[in-house]
């Protein structure tokens, strides 16, 4: 039998390849792909699941099997991953194009994932389109890196990482002060004391403890579905499973008559599905400014102080040339900058950073993370930097470690 033909595509993110998925899945193969002519396609990526999970918010109609029938939305992004491939690949497609498939994946599920594919595409062709040049799969032939709307080939896999890293890296600068010193909340921030979370039969968390104080810089890290937004939720007020738990947050005790607004106000919460909830017809200097009045949109004329101090951020973050751009015009990269500067602009207590590096690419994940680090080095906040992974280059003082286990995962620092 002929091998079949396996592709790797590298994206940057200031180019999109949807009009590109999208003739290939009308049938209509661009140049050079017409093997694909006629064939039956179908997409496993981020954007198949977020329409997945829209349609049962909205309508209640969701056609993936789940375990015990669950709602996607509730399950982590393993599960959510796992519950996709068995739903397209019942469609019987001749090929599939995956979109960053090990985003938000841990390294086990990586490869586990990765192995599964080696041996798919023994019978199917698979594209992968992908951001992080390591994702690239070993057992590919052809290989390609959009530029603008084109693809330009690549003789192998070698010759396209060398072109990712000559590509240009964006270098971080200085952190812009707080228009008011932060308030002063206390030593500790959050407090934790033997939580333990249920959600009917599965144990989630088992005897949690763990203190967050003023200044530290935080990772908390754990494989898919150990509970870390389950965690997350108990400190932004989203989860209703902190009640009757033994949890401090800034000096009160959870429970005992604060607002969520209340808690609101001392943080700052970023994480990537963020982006997708601004309608994005705000220029950037706005968007920047609303982070301040803790408001989706700006209500207010904003001050002249208000308008140095956006702008100073978006010198810090590269982005002052498109100062007057409105964000939706913004690739996903820029976008996430954006969000995490907004996040960042006043300075808040206790600063909560979820995945912020999911699905950037190589050149945006150091930015990225050049910024975080030096925001928490240089301000007075606290940070809690949630992944799957370690993140390189990442210098968090201090790691929170979720393991499953199973009575619910443990906690461990260090
Ligand atoms: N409302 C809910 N109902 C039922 N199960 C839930 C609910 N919320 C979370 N879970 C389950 O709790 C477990 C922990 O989920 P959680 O989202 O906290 O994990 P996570 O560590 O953030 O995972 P990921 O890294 O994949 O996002 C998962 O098995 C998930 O299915």
């Amino acid at each position: 039998m002929a091998t079949l033909p396996q592709i790797t595509i590298y994206r940057p993110l200031e180019t999109s390849p949807d009009d590109w998925v999208a003739s290939l899945m009308a049938k209509n193969p661009p140049e050079g792909f017409h093997f694909l002519h006629q064939k039956k396609g179908c997409v496993f990526s981020m954007a198949t699941l977020d329409k997945y999970i829209d349609n049962e918010e909205r309508y209640g109609i969701q056609p993936l099997e789940t375990p015990n029938d669950q709602a996607l939305k509730t399950m982590s992004s393993g599960e959510q991953k796992k519950a996709l491939l068995t739903h397209l690949l019942q469609m019987e497609p001749d090929f599939m194009v995956l979109v960053d498939p090990y985003d938000n994946l841990d390294t086990i599920s990586t490869e586990r994932l990765k192995r599964y594919f080696h041996e798919l595409s023994k019978t199917m062709i698979l594209i992968q389109i992908i951001s992080r040049i390591t994702a690239a799969f070993h057992f590919s032939t052809q290989f390609y890196a959009f530029h603008h709307t084109l693809l330009q080939p690549f003789t192998s896999v070698q010759e396209l990482h060398h072109y990712v890293l000559s590509t240009k890296n964006i270098q971080a600068i200085t952190i812009p002060d707080p228009l008011f010193s932060p308030k002063t909340l206390g030593e500790e921030l959050v407090s934790f004391h033997k939580v333990s979370v249920s959600f009917g039969n599965k144990k989630v968390l088992h005897q949690v403890d763990w203190t967050v104080k003023h200044g530290e810089f935080w990772h908390l890290v754990g494989p898919n579905g150990s509970g870390k937004s389950t965690l997350l939720q108990m400190i932004t007020g989203d989860s209703t499973k902190a009640y009757g738990q033994e949890i401090y947050l800034f000096n009160k005790q959870k429970g005992t008559g604060e607002s969520v607004w209340e808690i609101k106000k001392h943080l700052g919460y970023f994480t990537a599905s963020m982006t997708t909830t601004f309608r994005g017809y705000d220029n950037l200097i706005h968007m920047l400014i609303a982070g301040l009045h803790d408001a989706i949109g700006l209500y207010v004329k904003p001050t002249e102080t208000e308008i140095r101090l956006a702008m100073s951020w978006l010198r810090t973050i590269g982005l002052y040339p498109k100062r007057e751009q409105q964000f939706r015009q913004l690739n996903e990269g820029e976008k996430r900058l954006l969000m995490t500067a907004r996040a960042m602009i006043k300075h808040p207590p206790l600063l909560i950073l979820d995945e912020p590096a999911i699905g950037l690419d190589d050149r945006y994940t150091k930015l990225l993370v050049d910024l975080i680090n030096t925001f928490a080095e240089k301000s007075k906040s606290a940070l809690i930097y949630v992944s799957h992974k370690q993140e390189k280059g990442l210098t968090p003082k201090y790691r929170l470690t979720l393991t499953p286990t199973p009575q619910g995962s443990k906690a461990k620092v260090g």
